[in-house]
């Protein structure tokens, strides 16, 4: 789809994953080709550990560097030769001595346009039910994952990811609209919360919520729960699956997001002088955003007045809530004769700065980064 156009076609796979990892791999790409020639999505996303069998014994075994490892280098030539946005669920990535439970995410192209290490490792014991504990061979990763799919900001996180509202929240706040979870919940935990989960997800931020499982194999160690679903942003599951392999597509009317977020304005009412919810320290967002393309092509068409700028993404809205947002927005309700084009270069800067130091008071820093910033907006040169 373009930006303006507010459609986007997602397709989920939900797949059987055994013990061989060729043909794990093999077996997400047949669906791959199927869904591609049946319904064209724009975007496919695929499940937790689709190349490895859920379980701590196997990650070391099947882990792989990214982007040059077997399974990613397939992920990156179906997703170009096929002209589709992959999702790649997850795989073990091996890195440094280290391995992560990771999603990477694939452009049209076939370029890595985004990698997620799980935030949020699972490790649980529940009497009588399942116990897992990934911590005892995965790392977590310390990084938030948003992609751009056609002018869409796409939010990333992993199964037990999905728990974590703060994590959902911020993704929000950055102006994501589709949320997806690769997962793999399980018999204890899958019938009671997965769905629930996931519409939660979607109604606390008013978007797109896609949870993709992988199928129920009784014969697994670790038995899958199933029922991928996509919810709308009112939080109804527009489309979903047993716990078969499976697919689906549905068309995301994005324009939802807008009418919900507008009939219900809950980011407008949220009482941020007594409480809130902020990423911090130092956070290296996957860069892939094409976000100063995005703003360049809307600023110059619309034109723009302070209170209406969004240097995230571009959309002209006044529904900011990012810290980015607020605090230009702080900055330009200050100045007296405020720019009416923000500067590329400025959103570059302003992006990596506010990400090094989160919640800056922009007028009071003085160092050059911040300097070179101030001094775009206020000449507003680009
Ligand atoms: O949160 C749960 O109940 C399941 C999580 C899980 O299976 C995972 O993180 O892989």
């Amino acid at each position: 789809m373009t930006a303006l156009a507010r459609s986007l076609r997602f397709g989920v796979l939900q797949l059987k994953v055994g013990k061989n990892k060729r043909e794990n791999v093999e077996n997400a790409i047949r669906g791959i080709l199927n869904m591609v020639k049946e319904s064209k999505p724009r975007v496919i996303a695929l499940p937790e550990c689709f190349n490895c069998p859920y379980g701590t014994k196997y990650f070391g075994e099947y882990s792989e560097s990214i982007p040059d490892g077997y399974t990613c280098q397939i992920l990156s030539h179906v997703a170009k030769e096929q002209g589709i946005y992959l999702i790649g669920g997850t795989i073990p990535e091996k890195d440094n001595g280290a391995i992560y439970n990771t999603c990477t995410v694939w452009s049209p192209t076939g370029d890595l346009i985004g990698k997620h290490r799980k935030m949020h490792l699972f490790d649980i014991d529940i009497v009588g039910g399942v116990r897992f504990k990934e911590s005892e061979v995965l790392s977590a990763g310390n990084d938030f994952t948003m992609v751009n799919i056609d002018g869409v900001k796409v939010g990333i996180g992993i199964c037990y990811d999905i728990r974590f509202e703060e994590m959902a929240r911020i993704y929000r706040n950055e102006g994501c609209e589709i949320l997806v979870y690769p997962g793999a919940f399980n018999m204890s935990t899958g019938p009671l919360h997965w769905e629930l989960l996931a519409r939660s997800r979607a109604n606390d931020n008013q978007l797109f919520v896609a949870a993709v499982s992988v199928a129920r194999d009784e014969s697994a160690d670790y038995i899958a729960w199933g029922h991928s679903m996509i919810v709308d942003p009112w939080g109804k599951v527009v489309d979903r699956l047993n716990e078969k392999e499976g697919l689906f597509v549905v068309d995301m009317d994005l324009s939802l997001t807008e009418k919900v977020r507008q009939q219900i304005p809950t980011s407008f009412q949220r009482r941020t002088d007594i409480y809130s919810t902020e990423r911090k320290g130092k956070c290296s967002w996957n860069l892939h955003m094409n976000r100063t393309k995005v703003c360049k092509q809307e600023n110059t068409r619309k034109g723009i007045s302070d209170s209406e700028v969004n240097l995230v993404d571009g959309r002209l809205t006044k529904e900011n809530t990012g810290p980015e947002m607020r605090e230009l927005q702080h900055y330009l309700r200050e100045m007296k004769d405020p720019p009416r084009i923000i500067p590329i270069r400025s959103i570059i800067n302003m992006t990596s700065f506010v990400e090094a130091r989160p919640h800056p008071t922009l007028a009071s820093y003085d160092d050059p980064i911040t300097a070179e910033v101030l001094e775009d907006l206020e000449n507003g040169s680009e």
